[in-house]
């Protein structure tokens, strides 16, 4: 958050507290959005998601802090802009289209004030934009999910928002289609240089689509950073296990930079104050572990999922530690077998037991 107000930023969401009947349910959320950025909330069911997009959105009130939307407050403690006034988009999950309109009417819902022939042209700009101009006067029954989805976004865009919010916008639809959309919401809103906030419990959504994530639990921001960084330098042991896989193995620290564990001494980039000797729990993900023919490493297999082209092994150790590998799938070991592997981490992430 920026000491003083910053033009770069076009949403600043300040030590924010809310929730319902005069409770909090997230508390000091600080985050700050470039003009033009996606933003994420990530984190599991109930950490208060939704409740900060409603606050965004201008439907709930706000307990502590601030909300700044192009440096204006638009949210304080006993004092909020209307929704209606705030500039700001919504997408739903459940698309939320009106059943008796046709495709251009949704679209055109915003648009009243126009001249029909200019809205008509608006509403089928968006529709190009979104690839749905050829079903304009179609309803919104005989349409896919994923179109439905485009029809809400073109609906949500119309009015030219400052902002669009976006709350599990692809949960309803299959995985691959998930993944299509997610990309192509990303470049339509890009193109436009429109900002945007995603709400998502799927982390591959988030990652796919989004340029900065907030990482929450239980109410709170545990880390808002770049999806690289949230990957490879989580800042806490909760952040670490919830994105991306992965498994923590005991270890003790022999330097600042290194770790001795049963998977052998590994080395990292990133050091630790930790004096020589402390006991430390080491992030070890599928991709950390090769398969090296010259290792003196042999865990045995005790998992395996083929998963088409790779195939996750569970590993386990002589002294117990269990760890998980990814390999290509033509490196094909069977259950029990021994085999040669090593640790190649840039990226050393521990964090001293019983923290
Ligand atoms: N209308 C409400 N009244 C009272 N409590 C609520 C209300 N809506 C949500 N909560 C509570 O606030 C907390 C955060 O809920 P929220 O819906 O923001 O979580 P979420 O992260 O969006 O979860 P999900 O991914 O399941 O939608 C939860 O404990 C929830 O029970």
């Amino acid at each position: 958050m920026p000491e003083t107000p910053n033009t770069q930023w076009l949403l600043e969401v300040e030590n924010l507290a809310c929730g319902y009947g005069g409770d909090s349910v997230v508390r000091n959320i600080s985050f700050a959005l470039s003009h033009g950025d996606i933003g994420c909330l990530l984190g599991p069911s109930g950490c208060g998601k939704s409740t900060i997009l409603r606050a965004l959105a201008g439907f709930l009130p706000i307990n502590e802090g601030e909300i700044r939307l192009q440096s204006r407050a638009i949210s304080l403690p006993g004092r909020a802009m209307p929704p209606e006034k705030r500039k700001i988009g919504m997408v739903f999950q459940d698309y939320a289209l009106f059943p008796h309109l046709t495709i251009a009417d949704n679209v055109g819902f915003g648009l009243k004030e126009l001249a029909k022939q200019e809205r008509r042209q608006k509403v089928m700009d968006l529709l190009h934009l979104v690839h749905l101009q050829d079903l304009a006067d179609n309803y919104p029954h005989e349409l896919s999910g994923g179109q439905q989805q485009r029809v809400a976004l073109a609906r949500a865009l119309a009015p030219e928002p400052t902002l669009i919010l976006l709350d599990e916008p692809f949960s309803n639809l299959d995985t691959d289609l998930r993944r299509r959309l997610s990309l192509d919401v990303r470049e339509i809103l890009k193109s436009l240089g429109i900002s945007a906030i995603l709400v998502t419990h799927d982390q591959q959504e988030a990652f796919a689509m989004c340029d900065q994530v907030a990482v929450l639990q239980n109410g709170q921001i545990q880390q808002w950073d770049v999806p690289y960084n949230l990957y490879h330098e989580p800042a806490n042991r909760f952040v670490a296990s919830f994105v991306g896989q992965g498994g923590f193995i005991p270890g003790k620290a022999l330097g600042p930079d290194t770790i001795e564990s049963e998977l052998g001494v590994i080395d990292g980039n990133r050091a630790y104050k930790w004096k020589p000797g402390t006991l430390v729990d080491v992030l070890i993900r599928p991709d950390d572990i090769v398969y090296d023919a010259e290792s003196d490493l042999k865990p045995r297999v005790i998992e395996k999922t083929f998963a088409g082209t790779s195939t996750l092994y569970r590993f386990q150790c002589s002294g117990d530690t269990e760890f998980e590998a990814l390999f290509r799938s033509h490196l094909d070991f069977n259950l029990g077998e021994q085999v040669p592997v090593r640790v190649e981490a840039d990226h050393l992430i521990a964090f001293e037991r019983n923290t």
